[in-house]
C-alpha cells in the first residue's frame, strides 16, 4: 500500500509514525476560512475534501514530470489521507480555528475558560488509480483518478480550568498557540489548562489514531476487493 499524509502537521506525522505504518509527507496550502452558517461537521468534511483535491492536484503535477523524465517508478494505487481539526463551543454551533492574532486567540479563550467545548477531527482517505484517459478527451494520457473516498468525524469533549488574563498573556506569549485550533495545543503547555477530556486524546491532536488505523485498513480491504 502507498500512503501519502497530505499534511503540514508535524503533530499528524509523529503521530501517524507511531501507528508503524510506511507513509510519505505532502503538504497541502487550501483556503480554510468557513462560510456564513457552516454547520462544524460540513465545514470539517469540506476541508478534508478540499485538502484531497489539492493533494491529488499536485500528485498529478509530479506524475507528468516523471512521465516527462521517462521515469517508471510509478505507483498504480495511493492512499491519500487529509484531517481538519476545529473547536467547537458548547452551543454546538461557533467554529474555533486558529487563532490569527492575540485578541482573537483571547476572545476565543474567555469562551472556553470553565467551561466543556468541543473538538472534532474529520479524516478522509482517498483511494487514486493511475488511469488512462481516452486521447479523445480534453486532458487524455495517464493521471491519477479518485476510485474511492471514505470520512470519518471524531469528537472528544474537553474542559477547561477558569483561565486569568495573567495564564493568557503567559500563554500567548510562548508561542505555542498560535498554529492550533482553539489557540492551544494538549500535547504542551495547554495541557496545564485542561481539567477533564472525554473521549480520545489523538483526536485532539490532530488525528484520531485508533479510528484513522480503522480507515486505512477499511479503504485498503475495498481496493483489495476490487482487484480480485
Ligand atoms: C486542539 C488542538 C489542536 N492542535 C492542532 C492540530 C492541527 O495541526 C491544528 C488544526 O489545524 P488544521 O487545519 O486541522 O491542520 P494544519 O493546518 O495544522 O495542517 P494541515 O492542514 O496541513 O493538515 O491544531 C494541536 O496540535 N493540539 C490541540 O490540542
Amino acid at each position: 500500500m502507498n500512503l501519502i499524509l497530505a499534511s503540514g502537521s508535524p503533530r499528524r506525522h509523529e503521530l501517524l509514525t507511531r501507528a508503524q505504518l510506511d507513509f510519505t509527507v505532502m503538504s497541502v496550502d487550501i483556503d480554510e476560512t468557513p462560510h456564513v452558517n457552516e454547520s462544524p461537521k460540513d465545514y470539517i468534511e469540506r476541508m478534508v475534501a478540499s485538502k484531497a483535491e489539492a493533494a491529488l492536484e499536485q500528485l498529478n503535477k509530479e506524475l507528468n514530470k516523471k512521465l516527462n523524465d521517462r521515469q517508471t517508478d510509478l505507483s498504480e494505487s495511493i492512499i491519500i489521507l487529509t484531517a481538519d481539526t476545529i473547536g467547537v463551543l458548547a452551543d454546538g454551533k461557533t467554529v474555533l480555528v486558529k487563532p490569527d492574532s492575540r485578541e482573537d486567540a483571547y476572545r476565543m479563550w474567555q469562551q472556553m475558560s470553565d467551561d466543556t467545548h468541543q473538538v472534532w477531527t474529520a479524516v478522509q482517505a482517498t483511494q487514486v488509480l493511475l488511469s488512462v484517459k481516452p486521447s479523445s478527451s480534453p486532458n487524455s494520457g495517464r493521471t491519477f483518478q479518485i476510485v474511492n473516498q471514505q470520512q470519518i468525524t471524531e469528537r472528544t469533549d474537553v474542559t477547561f480550568i477558569p483561565l486569568t488574563e495573567e495564564m493568557m498573556e503567559n500563554y500567548w506569549d510562548s508561542g505555542e498557540p498560535a498554529d492550533k485550533a482553539g489557540g492551544y495545543g494538549i500535547q504542551g503547555l495547554g495541557a496545564a489548562w485542561v481539567s477533564r477530556i472525554n473521549g480520545s486524546y489523538t483526536n485532539v491532536v490532530g488525528l484520531p489514531l485508533a479510528q484513522t488505523v480503522a480507515l486505512i485498513k477499511n479503504i485498503t480491504a475495498i481496493s483489495a476487493n476490487d482487484k480480485a
